[in-house]
């Protein structure tokens, strides 16, 4: 059984308790190289290609101090941002491989090179699977090794998107050299679990689902149903979440306004990227000051996902 600081989560006491983990991220981001550092095994394909070298979702597992750690790899998901059917059927594949929900969302991004395409993988994600698994989610920054004598927190530091995106994850963050082994290597995976030891800690041990979830954990309950065929349908429920999401904006807004002048601030997070230009007082409202933002949530302004 689990020793240390995992040995006291209120899990219970039954042997390889499963931490479920999702690697999320831009294509060549390393979430594959990410996957094989944590599961100290070339498990999943690694290689830099140019339209990607990760196609299907996969998922693998070791066993750590007691738990099974289960990692799936992903695809760039968020490639587009129509949500092609290849996209949501990859969210599918995803959602039924961590079913009945994941336990850590890992947002991977590579040292030197947070762009806007990570900001957006982080915002897709966050959209299909809810706001609120920004709880569970922890910023992995690959290639370590090209800080130099840079330290990650000076680094952090000094992009603001990226302190933006960091708040919004409660600033959980760690770096990997996927290019390590050995002792290097496993002191990394263990840097990182003392993170997931804090999403643990700071969602009382429970794992993050959502309506999808359950819809996938009903779907895979269906013996009638090959996997195949649960991807398929899987896949039209999240375009169907994607496309009401588009129609959600005016709703969105209406309802953000109303808990902003009655003073309740605990629905705003569920609308992320609505923003109130100045000038929109809780005493002067207006429509027209208030428009989408097209960056990171709102919330770092006036609260942190807590
Ligand atoms: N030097 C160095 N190279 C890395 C590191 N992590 C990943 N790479 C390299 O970056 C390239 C892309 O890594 P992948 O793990 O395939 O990235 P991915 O995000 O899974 O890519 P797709 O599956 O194509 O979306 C590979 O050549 C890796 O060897 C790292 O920490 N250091």
């Amino acid at each position: 059984m689990a020793s240390g600081p995992w040995e006291d989560h209120g899990m219970g006491t039954q042997e390889h308790m499963e931490l479920r983990l999702v690697l999320v991220g831009k294509t060549g981001a390393g979430k594959s190289a990410t996957g094989n550092t944590i599961l100290g095994r070339a498990a999943f394909e690694s290689r830099l290609a140019p339209q990607g070298m990760t196609r299907m979702c996969a998922q693998e597992s070791r066993l750590w101090q007691g738990y099974r750690v289960v990692v799936t790899d992903t695809p760039n998901m968020f490639d587009s941002p129509e949500h092609s059917a290849r996209s949501c059927y990859q969210l599918a594949r995803c959602l039924l491989l961590s079913a009945p929900g994941l336990h850590v969302l890992v947002l991977v991004t590579q040292v030197g090179r947070f762009m806007q395409e990570d900001e957006e993988a982080a915002r897709q994600v966050w959209r299909v699977l809810g706001r609120e698994a920004a709880r569970h989610t922890i910023v992995l920054f690959t290639r370590k090794e090209d800080l130099g004598d840079i330290s990650l927190q000076h680094y952090v530091s000094s992009n603001a998107s990226l302190r933006a995106l960091l708040r919004t994850c409660g600033g959980r963050f760690c770096a990997f050299s996927n290019r390590a082994a050995g002792a290097e290597r496993e002191a990394q995976v263990e840097e990182l679990m003392v993170l997931v030891q804090r999403v643990l800690e700071e969602n009382r041990s429970t794992h993050y689902t959502s309506e999808l979830y359950s819809q996938a954990t009903r779907l895979l309950n269906r013996s009638d149903v090959d996997f195949e065929e649960k991807c398929e349908r899987l896949a039209k429920q999240v375009e169907q979440r994607l496309q009401g999401q588009q129609g959600d904006g005016v709703l969105g807004l209406l309802r953000w306004c109303c808990c902003r002048f009655s003073g309740d601030r605990s629905h705003m997070r569920r609308f992320p990227g609505i923003h109130v230009t100045e000038g929109c007082t809780e005493s002067k409202p207006s429509w027209g000051l208030v428009r989408e933002e097209p960056v990171l949530p709102l919330w770092h302004e006036h609260s942190s996902p807590g």
